[in-house]
C-alpha cells in the first residue's frame, strides 16, 4: 500500500511507535518461523479467486448465505489440504494455526465445515482404536466424508449423563440400534449437521441386555454418500436463525431404530464385545476428551477475536476526531480521551494475556494427553479444572471487551460493515458452547473444594493448585505487580477456605450436600473466578518475564507495561477482593471486623457511593489492621492513568503488531489505511436498496397512503 493513501493521523501514530512491531508479531506468533508459516498460509488462501464475497453476506437470504458458505468452504478446504504436511505433529500444527484466523476473511459467521476439523476429527483421534483411526481418519482427513459432533439434545446440553439417545446392542446381529425415545432426545445444535455432514459422532447411552452402561461415542452415517439423502430411520433438519453462527448449519437429528454395526462404537476407552460383554474404560470421563481439547483451544480463539476487535477500534479511534475541548484548537483524535484509552488498552493487554495463557495451557494439554496415552491419568483432573476456569474467564472477558470495542466506535460501530457486531456474536456463543460458563466454573469449584479437603488432611497440592497450601499472609501492601498477583492468590485461598466453611455450616444446618452446594454456588463460582484470575495473572507475568529477556529493550519495556496495566486494571476492578487479602495485625476478632470492613467497602464501591461516616469509622478500624489503604487505592488509580498515558503513543503500533490483514479484519473502520469514511460509503453503496433511486413501495404504498387513498 502506498504511504500517501494512508490516513495522516495513522501515519503519525506509526511514526511515533517506539518499538519494532515486527518483533512483537514474532513474539505473539511464538517465533519468526511461525510468523512466516502463518503469512504464507494467509497469502495462499487469500489469493484464491472466489473466496472473498463481493456482495456482503448480510444482504443474502438465509438459504443463499448457506449455499454461498458451502461454495466457499470447498475452495477454502481444498486450499488448506494442498498445504497439509502429513508428517507434522498435532503440536506443530496447532502452533502454526495459533494465530491463523484467515477463516474470518472468508466466513464472517463461520463455516458449516468447522465442526469437521474442530471436533469430528479430534474425536476420532481421541476415542477411536488404532484400527478405527486408520480407517476413519483417512476418509475424514481427505474429506471423503464430512462429519460433526452430535452430543447436545433438545432436553439436555449441560448434563451429559442425562442424554436420552439410546444405543442398544443386539448380539444376534452384532448391531447397535440408535433410537430417540422422545422429542427431548433429539440432537439439537451440532454445526453442519442439518444439510452438510453425512457422518457424525453421536454421543448416546449404551444399553446391553437392558442395562445402561453410560454415555459413549458412536460413528454414525446419516446421509447416503451418493445422493446425500438422509438414511432411513434418520430425521434431519436445521434449527433456524440465531444471534450468530448463521452459516454454520446447526441441525437437529432424531433416530427411529436406526441400526449400525458394532464396530461403529468408538472403542478406545470402553468396548462392547461380540457376545455383548461390556469392558469399561479406566475412567468414564475420558469420553469427554474432545470437550477438554476444544475448551483449551477456545482460550486462544478468544485472544484472536479480541485482538481483531481492538485492532479495529484502536485504528478507528486514531482517525476519528470529535468535540473541541480547547477553543480554537483542532478536534482531538478520540484516542486521546483517557476514557477511550480505558476502554481499549485493557483489551490489547487481555489479548496478550490470553495468547500467553493459551499457549501455556496448550503445552499442559499436550503433555497430559501424552501421559494419558501411556495410561497415566494423574494430571487429568488438574487439566480439566484449569480448562473449566480459563475457558469461562477468557470468554467472559473477551465478550465484554469486544462489546466495549464496538461501543467505543460510536454509531459506526453499530454497522455490520464494522464487523464488530458479528465478532461479538461469535464470541458470545463461546460463553455457552463447549460447557456453559457457570456450569464450568462450578466444575472447577468442585475440583478446588476437593483439593482443599485433601490439603486439610495433609495431602500435597499439585501444579497450579500448589499455592493454595501457602500460608495466606500478605502483611504489607507494596503495590508491586508481584505483590498484587500474590494478593490474588491470597484472595483465592481465603474465598476457598471460606466457602468450605460455609458448605459445612449449611450441611450442619440440615441441608443435604447437594442443597448446600446449590445454596453456596454463587460463592463457589467466585472461588473459581478468583483461582482463574490468579492463574491468568501469574502465567501472563511469569511467561512474559521468561521470554522478555531475549527481546530488545524497547519491546521488553512495552510488554512489561502491558502486564502492569493488566494487573493494575484487575486490582482496581477487584479492589474489594484486594481488601480481603490482608491479614490483621492483631487477634482473631480483628480479622472478622476487617472482613466486614472489606465487604462494606466493596459494596459501597459497587454502588459508587462511599458514606463519609462509614468511611471514617472504617478508616479508624483499618489503622489496627494491615489492610490496603485509601491511599494505596489512589496510588493504584494514579498508576493506572500513568500507564494509559505511557501506552498511548504505542497504541497503533501495538494493534498493528497483531498483524491482521485487511481481508481478515473485514472491517470498514479498521483497515490499515484508516480510510474509514470512504469505506463506510463504499459499503453503504453495496446495499441493494441503493441500486435504484426510487423503490417500488413508494408507488405501491407510500404515495397512496400520503394522498389518503389507502
Ligand atoms: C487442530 C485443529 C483445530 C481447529 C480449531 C478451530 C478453533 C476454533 C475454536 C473452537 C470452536 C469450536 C466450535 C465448537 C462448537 C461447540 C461444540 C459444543 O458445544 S459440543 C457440546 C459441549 N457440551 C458440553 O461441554 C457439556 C458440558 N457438560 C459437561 O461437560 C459435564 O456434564 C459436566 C462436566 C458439567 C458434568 O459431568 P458429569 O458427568 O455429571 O460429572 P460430575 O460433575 O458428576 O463429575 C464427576 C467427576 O468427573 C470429573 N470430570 C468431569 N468432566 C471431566 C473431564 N472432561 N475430564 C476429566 N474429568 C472430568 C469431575 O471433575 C468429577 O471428578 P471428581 O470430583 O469425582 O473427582
Ligand atoms: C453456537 C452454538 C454452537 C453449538 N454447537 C454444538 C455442537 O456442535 N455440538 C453439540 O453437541 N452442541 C453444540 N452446542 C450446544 C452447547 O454445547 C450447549 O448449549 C451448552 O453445553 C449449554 O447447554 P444447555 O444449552 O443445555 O444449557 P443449560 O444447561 O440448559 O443452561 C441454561 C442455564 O441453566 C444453568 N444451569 C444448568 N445446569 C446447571 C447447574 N448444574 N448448576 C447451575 N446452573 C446450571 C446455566 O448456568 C444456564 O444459566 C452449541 C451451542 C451453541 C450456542
Amino acid at each position: 500500500m502506498s504511504a500517501n493513501k494512508v490516513n495522516v493521523d495513522l501515519q503519525r501514530e506509526r511514526a511515533k511507535c517506539d518499538f519494532n512491531t515486527e518483533e512483537l508479531t514474532n513474539f505473539l506468533d511464538w517465533g519468526v518461523k511461525y510468523t512466516e508459516k502463518r503469512r504464507n498460509l494467509e497469502q495462499k488462501v487469500l489469493s484464491v479467486k472466489g473466496l472473498l464475497d463481493d456482495t456482503p453476506e448480510e444482504y443474502m437470504s438465509h438459504k443463499e448465505k448457506y449455499e454461498n458458505s458451502i461454495r466457499k468452504s470447498v475452495l477454502f478446504y481444498k486450499t488448506l489440504h494442498s498445504m497439509e504436511d502429513e508428517n507434522m505433529s498435532i503440536d506443530e500444527k496447532t502452533r502454526i494455526n495459533f494465530r491463523n484466523i484467515v477463516t474470518s476473511a472468508v466466513f464472517k459467521d463461520n463455516s458449516p465445515l468447522m465442526l469437521h476439523n474442530s471436533m469430528f476429527i479430534p474425536t476420532i483421534m481421541g476415542q477411536g482404536t488404532d484400527e478405527q483411526k486408520a480407517y476413519w481418519m483417512k476418509r475424514a482427513k481427505n474429506m471423503e466424508i464430512i462429519g460433526t459432533y452430535a452430543q447436545t439434545e433438545l432436553g439436555h446440553g449441560t448434563f451429559i449423563r442425562g442424554l436420552e439417545t439410546q444405543a442398544t446392542y443386539d448380539p444376534d446381529t452384532e448391531e447397535l440400534v440408535l433410537h430417540s425415545p422422545a422429542l427431548s432426545s433429539y440432537k439439537w445444535w451440532p454445526g453442519g449437521l442439518a444439510h452438510t455432514a453425512n457422518y457424525c459422532v453421536v454421543m448416546a447411552r449404551l444399553y446391553i441386555k437392558g442395562k445402561s452402561h453410560g454415555i459413549h461415542p458412536f460413528m454414525v452415517q446419516i446421509r447416503d454418500e451418493e445422493t446425500h439423502m438422509p438414511l432411513p430411520g434418520i430425521k434431519l433438519g436445521e434449527i433456524g436463525a440465531k444471534l450468530g453462527f448463521n452459516t454454520v448449519n446447526n441441525g437437529f437429528l432424531g433416530f427411529e431404530n436406526h441400526r449400525i454395526p458394532r464396530d461403529r462404537m468408538l472403542m478406545k476407552n470402553a468396548q462392547v464385545l461380540k457376545d455383548g460383554t461390556f469392558v469399561a474404560g479406566s475412567n468414564s470421563k475420558l469420553t469427554y476428551g474432545t470437550m477438554v481439547f476444544v475448551r483449551v483451544i477456545i482460550v486462544n480463539s478468544m485472544a484472536n477475536m479480541l485482538a481483531k476487535a481492538v485492532t479495529i477500534a484502536v485504528r478507528y479511534s486514531a482517525i476519528r476526531r470529535q468535540s473541541q475541548p480547547k477553543p480554537n484548537e483542532p478536534e482531538p483524535q478520540i484516542l486521546d480521551y483517557v476514557t477511550q484509552q480505558h476502554k481499549l488498552f485493557i483489551a490489547i493487554a487481555s489479548s496478550h494475556a490470553f495468547y500467553i495463557n493459551a499457549m501455556w495451557l496448550w503445552e499442559i494439554y499436550y503433555s497430559v494427553t501424552s501421559q494419558l496415552a501411556g495410561g497415566n491419568l494423574d494430571n487429568l483432573p488438574e487439566l480439566h479444572a484449569l480448562a473449566c476456569c480459563l475457558k469461562p474467564l477468557s470468554t467472559i472477558d473477551a465478550t465484554t471487551m469486544i462489546e466495549k470495542c464496538r461501543l467505543a466506535c460510536g454509531g459506526h460501530g453499530y454497522m455490520l460493515s464494522a464487523n464488530l457486531a458479528q465478532t461479538y456474536g461469535l464470541a458470545t456463543a463461546a460463553y455457552t458452547y463447549e460447557g456453559e460458563n457457570t456450569v464450568l466454573l462450578l466444575q472447577a469449584a468442585r475440583s478446588l473444594v476437593k483439593a482443599w479437603g485433601g490439603h486439610v488432611k495433609g495431602q500435597p497440592l499439585k501444579g497450579t493448585m500448589a499455592y493454595l497450601a501457602e500460608n495466606p499472609t500478605v502483611k504489607v501492601w507494596d503495590g508491586s505487580v508481584d505483590g498484587i498477583i500474590q494478593s490474588f492468590k491470597v484472595v483465592a485461598i481465603r474465598k476457598l477456605s471460606s466457602v468450605v466453611k460455609i458448605l459445612k455450616e449449611y450441611e450442619k444446618s440440615g441441608l443435604s450436600p447437594e442443597d448446600a452446594w446449590n445454596k453456596a454456588s454463587v460463592f463457589l463460582t467466585a472461588v473459581s473466578e478468583a483461582h482463574g484470575r490468579a492463574v491468568l495473572l501469574s502465567v501472563y507475568k511469569s511467561e512474559t518475564d521468561k521470554r522478555a529477556a531475549a527481546l530488545s529493550p524497547p519491546l521488553r519495556k512495552v510488554l512489561l507495561q502491558m502486564v502492569d496495566l493488566y494487573v493494575t486494571y484487575w486490582a482496581l476492578e477487584k479492589v474489594g477482593d484486594m481488601l480481603l487479602s490482608y491479614v490483621p495485625v492483631v487477634g482473631k476478632r480483628a480479622s472478622t471486623v476487617r472482613r466486614q470492613f472489606a465487604l462494606s467497602w466493596a459494596l459501597r464501591l459497587d454502588s459508587g457511593h462511599v458514606s463519609p461516616i462509614a468511611f471514617m469509622s472504617a478508616a479508624a478500624e483499618r489503622r489496627q489492621y494491615a489492610s490496603i489503604t485509601e491511599r494505596d487505592v489512589e496510588e493504584l488509580q494514579r498508576r493506572y492513568i500513568e500507564l494509559l498515558a505511557a501506552i498511548r503513543p504505542n497504541a497503533v503500533g501495538l494493534v498493528d503488531a497483531f498483524d491482521f490483514r485487511d481481508e481478515i479484519l473485514n472491517s470498514a473502520l479498521g483497515a490499515y489505511d484508516g480510510r474509514a469514511y470512504e469505506r463506510l460509503m463504499e459499503e453503504a453503496m453495496k446495499s441493494p436498496l441503493n441500486a435504484e433511486p426510487v423503490n417500488q413501495t413508494f408507488h405501491k404504498y407510500l404515495k397512496p397512503f400520503m394522498r389518503g387513498k389507502l
